[in-house]
């Protein structure tokens, strides 16, 4: 089994590092890794954020496991060779249309969270936001009005086949889970939103077990601080899935603490944490791993058929959390090595 492993910039590469320690250390069987550069520090090496190289390696591996991307040294340069290109065009080539962010605290982070420790707790859903589409992909541009003003545009779109088939994500989700399924959109004003609508209705057909509701995304986010408990599986598209999910994972206590799965219909997938290569505290040990790692548990589950080791690595990560493991973003003073540390001992 091979696992590209693209630490990015930042503090991707840090992060990384303690997955790659945690994995280690379960010793799996025929388990390889081979690393390649990707985003800024790919194209400070090449001229390209997504160098044929690395993308191959990416094609021909059974798992990526990401780190981040984005170095504020590129942000001047032509987009296409910006860094953020680099994850984006990964999600394309390799058709990762649904994109699974887990949200869930952690008992022992109750007071991490931004909200009440008594409405924090209740925090147990997956977003399911659709990877491939939306106005991340549209044509883009920059023109001149006829009076001359200049103008930035991005085209929002979906057909209803990119719809029915993170929709049906959505379903077999919540399947799995308490078969409550929210759609999220903004069909009160964009066509967009109003076909998405149109296909979620329709699809639902298919799981007639499932709860459906529907929420507009504004109103969503003010739920997701109000009430997050009412959400078992939010369903929604790239840009809005984007948004809600970062303060999903505040509400859980840090987006420090959030993985994610990106995968194609065959459930070959890139796994990486939902945050960013956060220049700020890049280089400084402030980096809290535990996304990361709980992402490569995610990477275990979903495309390499090893639960039970996923599940090794998610109770250390809870073990080591219970045993007072805490980076700067929860409180603490433990550094990056440091929470890596914590799970490694805690591994059993
Ligand atoms: N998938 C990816 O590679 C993503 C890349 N980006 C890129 O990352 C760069 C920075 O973007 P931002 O908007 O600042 O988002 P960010 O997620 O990198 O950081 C936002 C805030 O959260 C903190 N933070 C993030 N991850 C953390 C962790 N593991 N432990 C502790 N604190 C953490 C940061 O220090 C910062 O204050 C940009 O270039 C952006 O385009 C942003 C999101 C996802
Ligand atoms: C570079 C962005 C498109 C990535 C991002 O913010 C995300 O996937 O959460
Ligand atoms: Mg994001």
């Amino acid at each position: 089994m091979l696992v590209a492993l693209l630490p990015g910039d930042g503090i991707g590469p840090e992060v990384i590092t303690q997955a790659r320690r945690v994995l280690d250390a379960l010793a799996i069987d025929g388990l390889v890794f081979e690393e390649a550069l990707v985003g800024g520090a790919a194209y400070k090496a090449t001229g390209h954020p997504l160098p044929a190289d690395t993308l191959a390696l990416a094609k021909r591996a059974d798992a990526i496991l990401f780190g981040a991307v984005g170095d504020p040294d590129c942000d001047a340069l032509e987009r296409h060779l910006r860094p953020e290109q680099a994850i984006l065009g990964l999600r394309k080539e390799l058709s990762l249309f649904a994109n699974l962010r887990p949200a869930t605290l952690f008992p022992e982070l109750a007071d991490a969270s931004a909200l009440r420790p008594e409405v924090a707790s209740q925090i147990d859903m997956v977003i399911v936001r659709e990877l491939n589409g939306d106005v991340y992909f549209g044509e883009k541009g920059m023109r001149k009005t006829a009076t001359g003003k200049r103008e930035g545009y991005d085209i929002m779109s979906y057909d209803e086949d990119e719809v029915r088939r993170i929709a049906r994500v959505g379903f077999e989700t919540a399947m799995a889970r308490d078969k409550k399924l929210c759609s999220v959109d903004k069909a009160n004003v964009l066509e967009t939103s109003q076909l998405w609508r149109d296909v979620v209705i329709e699809t639902h057909a298919e799981y007639p077990e499932v709860a459906l509701s529907h929420m507009y995304v504004d109103n969503c986010a003010m739920q997701l601080v109000r009430n997050p408990g009412q959400f078992d599986v939010i369903v929604t598209g790239n840009l809005f899935g984007d948004i809600l999910s970062d303060q999903a994972s505040m509400c859980a206590g840090s987006i420090g603490m959030l993985p994610s799965a990106s995968l194609d219909a065959a459930q070959k997938g890139l796994y990486e944490p939902i945050h960013g290569s956060a220049p700020d505290i890049a280089g400084q040990g402030k980096a809290n791993p535990l996304a990361t790692i709980l992402s490569a548990a995610m990477m275990l589950r979903y495309s390499l058929g090893l639960p039970e080791q996923a599940d090794r690595i998610e109770a250390a990560v809870a073990k080591a959390l219970s045993g007072g493991a805490r980076s700067p973003d929860l409180g603490g003073t433990h550094s990056t090595r440091e929470m890596g540390d914590a799970v490694l001992a805690a591994l059993t």
